[in-house]
């Protein structure tokens, strides 16, 4: 599986996939850096007008829920069955998912479509397995542990790739489960570190087939990249900075010998 995920890593490199992503305020610029860092090609996009024309010429599209609106629900619903449509990967981020009747009646919606890959902290992903949850806007008051036979009969019930993010990162296909054991506990302090996960999966989804694999590694890269980056960081703040100096340096060999994957 290693060898797999760095081979991802290189290929990532090597095709720089474009990545569409209809986000939120909050993680847009966040978000972008981080897929140029990477090696990525990002572009945010959620007009009506050119929604499915864009789709049309992307790798993958990530949609997140962040700061949702009606109009912007519109486009996501476009966007999400536009890629189905043309056989494109398609990323949900369910951010703050439980916390308020439209977000899980908008997140209702987006399921239905099928998602490729779902990408959430573990609150979210309990919200969404329609376990009965408290849930506190967009940070995760449960551990990823918590979640992991939601996330099971989530990947079961929608038929894709779940991802249950936290200390330990889970990546589920159906039975199949995946852990990974990096990352540090500062990253949680840096808003949009989910959405960036989530912008990241997007990425390696366009190039890699094996959505299974394909979100293991990009989970893979962001834990390696994260933990790297907090060991020269002092607080939040430089961490952010270095997250992005650090995904644009890491190499296949570091990603090698820092993942701790397991089955
Ligand atoms: N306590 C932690 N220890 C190690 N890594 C963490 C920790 N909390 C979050 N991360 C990492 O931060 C990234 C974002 O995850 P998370 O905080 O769960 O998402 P969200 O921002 O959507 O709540 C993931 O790569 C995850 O592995
Ligand atoms: C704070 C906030 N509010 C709406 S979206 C958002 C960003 C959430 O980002 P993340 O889930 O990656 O921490
Ligand atoms: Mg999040």
């Amino acid at each position: 599986m290693k060898e797999s995920i760095s081979h991802c890593f290189e290929t990532l490199k090597e095709k720089s996939p474009l990545v569409q992503s209809i986000t939120n305020f909050v993680v847009m610029n966040n978000t972008a850096n981080a897929l140029l860092s990477l090696g990525a090609s990002p572009i945010m996009a959620h007009a009506k007008s050119e929604v499915l024309d864009m789709v049309g010429i992307v790798n993958a599209l990530v949609i997140n829920i962040g700061t949702l609106d009606e109009y912007w629900v519109e486009s996501m619903l476009l966007a999400a069955q536009r890629a189905n449509d043309l056989g494109k990967p398609w990323v949900l981020d369910p951010v703050g998912a439980g916390a308020t009747p439209y977000r899980n009646e908008t997140i209702g919606k987006l399921l239905a479509l099928k998602p490729s890959v779902i990408r959430g902290n573990a609150s979210e992903i309990l919200s969404l397995a329609q376990v009965n949850i408290k849930s506190r806007g967009v940070d995760s008051i449960h551990d990823s542990g918590e979640a992991v036979q939601a996330a099971i009969n989530l990947s079961k019930e929608v038929g894709c790739i779940v991802c249950v993010s936290g200390a330990k990162d889970f990546i589920v296909g159906g039975e199949r489960v995946v852990s990974l054991d990096n990352g540090h506990p500062m990253m949680a302090k840096v808003t949009g570190m989910g959405c960036t996960a989530s912008a990241i999966v997007g990425a390696f989804s366009g190039v890699e087939k094996d959505l299974f694999l394909a979100t293991t590694a990009a989970m893979a890269v962001l834990g390696v990249a994260g933990e790297i980056a907090a060991e020269k960081s002092d607080g939040p703040g430089t961490l952010q900075l270095h997250l992005y100096d650090t995904l644009y340096n890491l190499t296949s060999g570091e990603l090698m010998k820092r993942m701790k994957v397991e089955f």
